[in-house]
Parts: C-alpha cells; structure tokens; sequence
C-alpha cells in the first residue's frame, strides 16, 4: 500500500504511552516510535509531533519528590521535565539525521488571529526544512485562564494550524470503546465513528490514570474539532507495533473519525480553534433553521437572551430552544448593545442605539455552525 496516503499527519502521544504506566518515561519505546516517524518523514510524510509527558518526566529527573498537588508544583515539574523531553525527542530524532524544533503554546498565543498566524508560519517553516515540530502546551507559565488544559484539544488545534490530513492520538488503549476498558472488561471497541453525539459522549470517560489528563472524553472533543476541520483522526494504541506507520498506510487501527466532507476555510478554522467564547446567544427557531440550513447571518431578530458581558469582536457560543449548541461566532455588537437589540428589527439598530455598526449581529462569514 502507499505509504504516502497523508502528506501531513499530527501524532499526538499520550503520557499514557511515553510511560508505558510506569512513573518514567519508556525511553526504549520512544525510540520505537521515533524509528517509525523517521521512516515515515524520509519517505515524504510531514510529521508534526505533540508530544505529554513533561510532569512525568520532571517528576522522574527530581526522584520522584513528594509535592503538595498545587498549580505551582506542577508547573515547578513541568518546567523540569519539558527540557528533559525535548531533550530525549532531540537526541532519539538525531540518530535519524532529524532536527527538532520545540513549540509551546498556549490557548492566548491562538486567540488573536495575528498569532494564530505567526504561529502558522513558524510551524509551516520547520516543515519546509524537513524539521520536526515538537509540540506541548506551555504548562510553566500557563495558568487556567489561558490553558488548552489538555493535549488531546491542544493536538486538534496543531493539526487545524497545519492544515493536516490526519490526527493520530495514541494512547494506552486500543481505540474508543463502548465503556471504559479498564473497569468494564466485556467492553467493546467502536471501529468508526460517523456522529459525535451526546450518547457517544457518555461513553467517553475521564483518565484511568493519574498522570493522564482528560482521558476518552477530551480526546472525543479534539476529534470533534480537528473532522469539522477537514482532518481525519483515530484513537489508537501508541504500543501495538508499527501503528503510526499501519495508520499511515490507512489500515483499519483503533477508532477512525472520518473528516467531514466540507472543511471549513481558513479563517473559520480559527474561528474554531482560536477565542474562547466570552458569552452565548439564545435563538428563536427561525433564526436558528436560517443559519443552519440557509446559511445566512445571525440577525438581532432572532436572539432571545444574552448570556456574559462581552465587547465587539468577541466569539460566542450560539444556542438553539432546547439549549443545544449549534454554531459559534463573532459578535459585531457588545453585550449591551446586543440586550437591548434582542428580538427587534434590525432597521431599528440605529433608532436604538444611535449608531450602526450594520444590519447583522453576525456575519455568516464570522460564524461556524457546527
Ligand atoms: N470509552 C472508553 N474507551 C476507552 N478508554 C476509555 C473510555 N473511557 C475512559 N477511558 C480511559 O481513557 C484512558 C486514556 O486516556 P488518558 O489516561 O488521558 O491517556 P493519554 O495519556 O494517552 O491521553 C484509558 O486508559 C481509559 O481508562
Ligand atoms: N502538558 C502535560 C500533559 C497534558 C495532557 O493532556 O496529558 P495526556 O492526557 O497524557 O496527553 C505534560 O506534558 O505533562
């Protein structure tokens, strides 16, 4: 089969799989999925690398000291253990005539579209040089506010920044099973996933371990964004032999997630990705059959509340009657503009507020209905 099925993939490799479940990092098998993304790059596949694992190993390099669970022990661990695992990565990529290149993000550096795009570049850069992008998030400084919080969503943002083809999130399972395996052992594997819906979503539970973060249920989300996008995923084993490159070749590994067939333009990716939403409009049903099935704009008509206090060119969440997301968007009016504009006209907008900043609350091109 062809190896070059993908031009360019994100592998995303859990603590869970860097571990082996042990408290250290499994250098022995680093080493075998270094081997397997060598072949892979020097075939002509770009590979993207976001890579856990940073606590675990900050936690091994200080002999495993006994921390209060603070914000600030973990960052203290993280900010040891990141230099040990770029460091690993670096020395097991060279042996393969590979350079590294680390990124650190966090979910501020993707909010502005400015830095979304400087970030775009940098990554677009390594790639032209054949180098390899070594992606975690920037746990030392990041606090709640501006953290993706888990590798698995971080991922979905590389592979939306990347424009890639495929996301592999390799973890100590096999794939999405239909409860979690590790309590519930008559549970069974989902080979292909076609709807992430709410029942689905049950089924995803939290980390079976301590040093994971998220488990099946984040890894749902980043599959969730990353197929809108036009990616596909699959959930698999980091440790069932030669994964990444069966996966590559498109064999039928773990739980595949289909992209979507329309993906969506560059900066409704960002939209996507990027702001985290500082407040959610409720909509009638007219207003929410216009946007899903006409695809026009949101028009202040069809809003019934307002949730969060909130400027112009914020991204909000969109809600339908029963409280079920549908989109998400930029607002081109603020909060209280938008209070008082609710339900009203929009030839009413200026009469209202003494100013226009246009007919729509927002533009179909500033919303993504998901
Ligand atoms: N439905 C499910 N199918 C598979 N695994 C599940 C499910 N629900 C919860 N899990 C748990 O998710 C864990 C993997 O997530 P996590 O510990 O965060 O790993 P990683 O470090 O690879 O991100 C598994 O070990 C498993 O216990
Ligand atoms: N950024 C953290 C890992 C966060 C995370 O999501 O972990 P995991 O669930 O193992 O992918 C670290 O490097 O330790």
């Amino acid at each position: 089969m062809n190896p070059l099925r993908y031009r360019r993939i994100v592998v995303k490799l859990g603590t869970s799989v860097l571990t082996s479940g042990s408290p250290k990092l499994n250098r022995a098998h680093m080493v075998e999925l270094v081997r397997q993304m060598a072949r892979l790059r020097q075939a002509g596949c770009e590979i993207i690398l976001v890579t856990s694992g940073a606590i675990a190993a900050g936690r091994e390099h200080l002999g495993y000291p006994t921390l209060p669970d603070s914000l600030a022990s973990k960052q203290m661990l993280a900010a040891v253990g990141q230099s040990q695992l770029i460091r690993t990565w670096e020395q097991l990529f060279n042996l393969y005539n590979l350079n590294v290149g680390q990124i650190l993000l966090t979910r501020a550096d993707l909010d502005d579209r400015e830095r979304y795009l400087n970030a775009r570049d940098t990554l677009n850069a390594l790639l032209d040089h054949g180098i390899i992008p070594v992606i975690n998030e920037n746990d030392a400084v990041a606090i709640a506010e501006i953290k993706v919080g888990d590798n698995d969503n971080l991922s979905a943002l590389a592979a939306l920044l990347a424009e890639a083809e495929l996301l592999m999130l390799l973890t100590d399972q096999p794939g999405l099973f239909d409860a979690d395996p590790r309590s519930n052992p008559d549970a069974k594997l989902i080979p292909e996933v076609q709807h992430i819906d709410d029942s689905l979503r049950r089924l995803a539970g939290g980390s079976g371990t301590n040093l994971g973060t998220g488990g099946m249920a984040t890894k749902l989300q980043a599959a969730d964004v990353a197929r809108r996008a036009g990616v596909e995923v699959v959930i698999a084993a980091g440790h069932a032999e030669g994964v990444i490159e069966g996966l590559t070749r498109g064999e039928a590994i773990g739980t595949r997630f289909p992209a979507l067939a329309c993906p969506l333009d560059g900066r409704k990716r960002w939209i996507l990705a990027g702001p985290p939403p500082a407040g959610t409009l409720h909509l009638d049903s007219g207003a929410v059959r216009a946007l899903v099935e006409k695809g026009s704009s949101l028009l202040p008509k069809g809003i019934t509340a307002v949730e969060g206090d909130f400027s112009r060119g914020c991204t909000l969440l969109l809600k339908d009657p029963e409280g079920h997301l549908i989109g998400r968007g930029i607002t081109r009016y603020g909060a209280t503009d938008l209070r008082r504009l609710a339900g009203q006209h929009s030839n009413a907008i200026e009469t209202l507020l003494g100013y226009s900043y246009g007919t729509v609350a927002i533009h179909r091109n500033d919303l993504v209905v998901l």
